[in-house]
């Protein structure tokens, strides 16, 4: 493996395992997706086993689903939090935790490389401290600079979408599979489109707002206003851990 990918994984665990000592036995949290997730999910499950933690997580996608089955990570669905007996304005989840593509300065994120942002968006918003972990190469001064904004789509809204995301100043790529002819299909069965912004996004709140009135999207990847926490791993193994409070 190459230096720099070497570092950036020791980041990523940093992150991961950083994210996992904050939390305590009674807690449901949720479980985010991707590559630095996946090492805090394998340090819950060590924690579970080692420890005897008493916690449950709500997946994300079928990845994390998978990723905690195995590593032992006890699993809850939405219908098992019991949200008719909540009050809308109460967190029913202690704690989510999720990586992400891009963090601006003001802890704004673009997430969804996996293609797992809607269901990650969903879990988040759910959650009273929704934390990100990241290495430093996702840190931007202006998202969509990175990478492109993820917009999930029904198929037969395809070219009407991507027609209204031309408008929006965005150029639209279908997201095709790697090991899969024709679009990736997501864990809901939809398309998804890579709204790339040449200069990046000036203004991501009204954008993201003006996506999500699109007919035929069901999310996208802008998580505006969400962010509690982020923890910056580093190659030496150490965490930068900022909050909401300093942004
Ligand atoms: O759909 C994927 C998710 O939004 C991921 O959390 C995000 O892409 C970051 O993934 P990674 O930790 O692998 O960079």
């Amino acid at each position: 493996m190459d230096n720099a990918k070497t570092d950036a994984n020791a980041a990523k665990r940093a992150a991961g395992e950083a994210a996992a000592a904050l939390v305590e036995s009674g807690m449901r949290l949720g479980l985010g997706t991707g590559s630095t997730t996946a090492y805090a999910i394998e340090a819950l499950g060590r924690r579970v086993r080692e420890e005897g933690l008493d916690i449950a997580g709500v997946p994300t996608s079928f990845a994390a689903e998978r990723l905690a089955r195995q590593h032992g990570v006890p699993l809850l669905s939405l219908d098992d939090l019991g949200l008719d007996t909540i009050a809308p304005e109460a967190h029913a989840l202690d704690l989510a935790m999720d990586g992400a593509d891009e963090v601006s300065p003001s802890f704004d994120l673009t997430k969804g490389r996996g293609a797992a942002q809607v269901r990650e968006k969903v879990v988040a918003a759910l959650a009273a401290r929704f934390v990100v972990l990241i290495d430093p190469s996702k840190d931007v001064d202006r998202l969509g600079s990175r990478m492109p904004i993820p917009v999930e789509v029904l198929p037969m809204a395809e070219p009407a979408v991507s027609r209204s995301l031309r408008g929006l100043g965005a150029e639209p790529t279908l997201r095709m599979g790697q090991s899969k002819d024709g679009p990736v299909v997501t864990d809901q069965g939809l398309w998804v489109l890579d709204a790339h912004f040449a200069d990046g996004i000036a203004d991501p709140e009204p954008l993201a707002t003006a996506i999500d009135g699109l007919p035929g999207v069901l999310g996208h990847g802008l998580f505006i206003g969400m962010t509690s926490d982020v923890l910056v791993g580093l190659p030496d193994g150490s965490v930068e851990h900022r909050t909401r409070e300093e942004a």
